[in-house]
């Protein structure tokens, strides 16, 4: 199994040290177009191979496509973060180009790769991957619900006091402050709702708190977060490499599903060795299908400034 992450900024590194560390490749190919980047990371990184008990072998890379031939899965972080104040969608201007000149040379050497888009804004970069390369729809995954998800599970346990190991929740929607939809009805502590313990102003909080979580670490930090990005991609990468059938909200292409055509917005999916192998149906509340709604609506005219790009 060889991975390849394109970006060796925080978040490709830190989701390259994560995939190792959790040995789900034989190698791991780090490339960047800045010089000597990725081959500096790389190596400091494999240096922790007797340190942290892994023996995948970390590659790194100057912007030279031959080194990821033949990659089975390819994360795509290229490209800038926002800063303080700035919205994901101000992003598009530079990481569409960016975004595509990547997905156009990955798709060179690995033909057959199942592709992640990190790059924001990351369901317009997702749409953009799966119209510009004509790849089957089950190989193009968008990575946000589940580090979204992770956000409010974090929350919840904030607010609860509970391990959040014993939640479960879902965030579904665009990866957007104001996109995306915590699922506050369905999360569970063991299998209870979590109403049963939050009073409903608290859950809104969580709720709010959750959509802006991005935005709160800019702010803190001056750069978009890596951490639990780079987990968050590891654990999907790690969904598929070991086909687990884990279900995961991912942005996925829509084709009448929710409601929806020719969009790419995050649903649950059971994520396996074939990509994203089915959609899940949840049973959504008339409020909750309208705010799905209004979220694709938001995300759809994002999708509408690729066209005058
Ligand atoms: N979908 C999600 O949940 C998340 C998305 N992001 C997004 O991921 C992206 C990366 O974020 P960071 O790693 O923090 O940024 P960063 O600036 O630390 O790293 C980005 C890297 O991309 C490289 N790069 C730029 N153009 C390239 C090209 N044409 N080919 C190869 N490499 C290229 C840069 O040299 C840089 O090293 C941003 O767009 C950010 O908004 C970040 C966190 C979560
Ligand atoms: O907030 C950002 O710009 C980066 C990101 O997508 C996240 O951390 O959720």
């Amino acid at each position: 199994m060889k991975i390849t992450v394109v970006g060796a900024g925080a978040v490709g590194a830190t989701c390259a040290d994560n995939i190792a560390r959790r040995q789900l490749a034989q190698e791991v190919v780090l490339l960047d177009i800045k010089e000597g980047l990725s081959e500096g990371k790389a190596l400091d990184m494999f240096q922790t191979a007797t340190l942290n008990g892994f023996d995948t072998k970390i590659t790194g890379s100057t912007n030279d496509y031959e080194k990821t031939k033949g990659s089975e899965v390819v994360v795509i972080t290229s490209g800038i973060p926002r800063k303080p104040g700035m919205t994901r969608e101000e992003l598009i201007g530079i990481n569409a180009g960016i975004v595509k000149g990547v997905a156009e040379n990955i798709l060179k050497y690995s033909p057959k790769a199942i592709i992640i888009i990190v790059s924001n804004p990351m369901d317009t970069m997702t749409y953009l991957a799966f119209k510009e390369l004509g790849l089957p729809k089950k190989r193009i995954i968008g990575m946000g619900g589940i580090l979204d998800s992770a956000r409010f599970k974090t929350y919840l346990s904030m607010a609860m006091n509970v391990s959040p190991n014993d939640l479960h929740g879902m965030v579904i929607g665009g990866h957007g402050d104001t996109t995306m939809i915590p699922l506050t009805r369905l999360a569970t502590y063991n299998g209870i709702p979590v109403s049963r313990f939050l009073s409903e102003e608290k859950l809104q909080q969580v709720a709010a708190d959750t959509m802006v979580g991005g935005a709160t670490l800019t702010k803190l930090i001056g750069t978009s977060a890596w951490y639990a990005p780079g987990a968050a991609v590891a654990t999907l990468v790690e969904s598929i490499v070991r086909d687990q059938k884990r279900i995961f909200p991912c942005s996925v292409y829509l084709n009448g599903e929710y409601g929806q055509k020719d969009i790419c917005l995050g649903v649950p999916v059971v994520i396996g060795a074939g990509g994203w192998e089915k959609i899940i149906s949840l049973r959504l509340s008339e409020a909750e299908k309208a705010t799905f709604a209004k979220s694709a609506d938001a995300v759809r005219t994002m999708n509408n400034v690729l066209s005058t790009m």
